[in-house]
């Protein structure tokens, strides 16, 4: 597709994938500058044609995350409208969705799930003093940029994805239970910064259980129930990490730790001797 000037040419290579309104192409974004043409392997994300009401929330989504830029935050290079498709073009992130790439590796380190921790937590810390609500904050918009290989000392890399559309839905909610806070089920339902540490909560538990999916096959009835009577997710075995989990998770959206403290709380489990008391996790180097 190309848009106006002939600035923003996209081409769709094979579907990588969906997310709840949209589907995700490999594509190619060719920039004529000066005369010549620049290559740049892209991510699409393409609104899916019935869902063209949600075209005001995929634009907020895409413009929120073109006007800030952070080593952790996707790149967004714009959005194209062409006739009927609403296009996100992204930076294409080498390893994806971090849910799958954990269920996929199964084997991931201990000090490497808390770079990644650590990474998303400064991620979360930046849209905190901007006063950004992310909104959708689990482990499948977490990106991999990086595989981290600590025999080759090289750590990970992760972009925190865009927040996809903004659901007001009561289903699609109740669908986003544990990741969505308990205090978006109250009416009013109160969106704050808040609500974003409920949700990195619940992606440390993603993260430290290999990607699996927390709460899997509940349907909405036990998904609400399990707000309804103030449960947790299974605890870690990993006290000072489940202690931080929970901390995060705390039903009074006011008592949740702050960004600081939370990178400070993942520092000291990062310098503490985790890998004499997890040396069971670690896989053998
Ligand atoms: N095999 C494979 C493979 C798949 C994806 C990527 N890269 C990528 N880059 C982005 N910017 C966004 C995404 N997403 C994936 C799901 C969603 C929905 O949110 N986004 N994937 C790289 C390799």
């Amino acid at each position: 597709q190309t848009q106006g000037s002939g600035m923003l040419c996209v081409f769709q290579d094979e579907c990588l994938g969906q997310g709840s309104f949209t589907r995700v192409f490999k594509g190619t974004k060719v920039d004529i500058r000066e005369g010549e043409e620049h290559r740049t392997q892209v991510l699409l994300k393409v609104l899916d044609a019935n869902h063209k009401d949600y075209w005001e929330a995929f634009f907020e989504a895409s413009s929120m995350m073109s006007q800030i830029s952070h080593k952790h935050l996707l790149l967004v290079y714009g959005v194209s409208v062409h006739g009927a498709k609403n296009i996100m073009v992204q930076e294409l992130v080498k390893y994806g969705a971090l849910d799958l790439y954990l269920k996929r590796k199964g084997s991931v380190s201990v000090s490497c799930k808390l770079d990644i921790a650590k990474q998303l937590a400064l991620a979360l810390n930046f849209l905190d003093e901007k006063n950004i609500v992310h909104g959708n904050i689990c482990a499948k918009n977490v990106l991999l940029a990086r595989e981290g290989d600590p025999s080759q000392e090289t750590s990970p890399f992760i972009k925190l994805s865009d927040p996809g559309i903004k659901v007001s839905l009561l289903d699609l909610i109740l669908d986003r239970i544990p990741w969505v806070g308990p205090e978006l089920l109250q009416d009013p339902p109160i969106l704050s910064l808040d609500s974003d540490k409920w949700s990195f909560g619940a992606t440390l538990w993603e993260i430290f259980n290999n990607g699996e999916t927390p709460l899997k096959d509940w349907d909405l009835e036990m998904k609400r129930r399990f707000y309804g009577t103030y449960q947790q997710l299974e605890p870690s075995q990993w006290t000072e990490l489940a202690d931080m989990i929970t901390q995060c998770m705390d039903y009074q959206p006011a008592s949740r730790p702050s960004c600081r403290v939370v990178i400070r709380q993942l520092n000291n489990l990062i310098t503490s001797d985790y890998e004499v008391l997890h040396a069971s996790e670690a896989p053998e180097r």
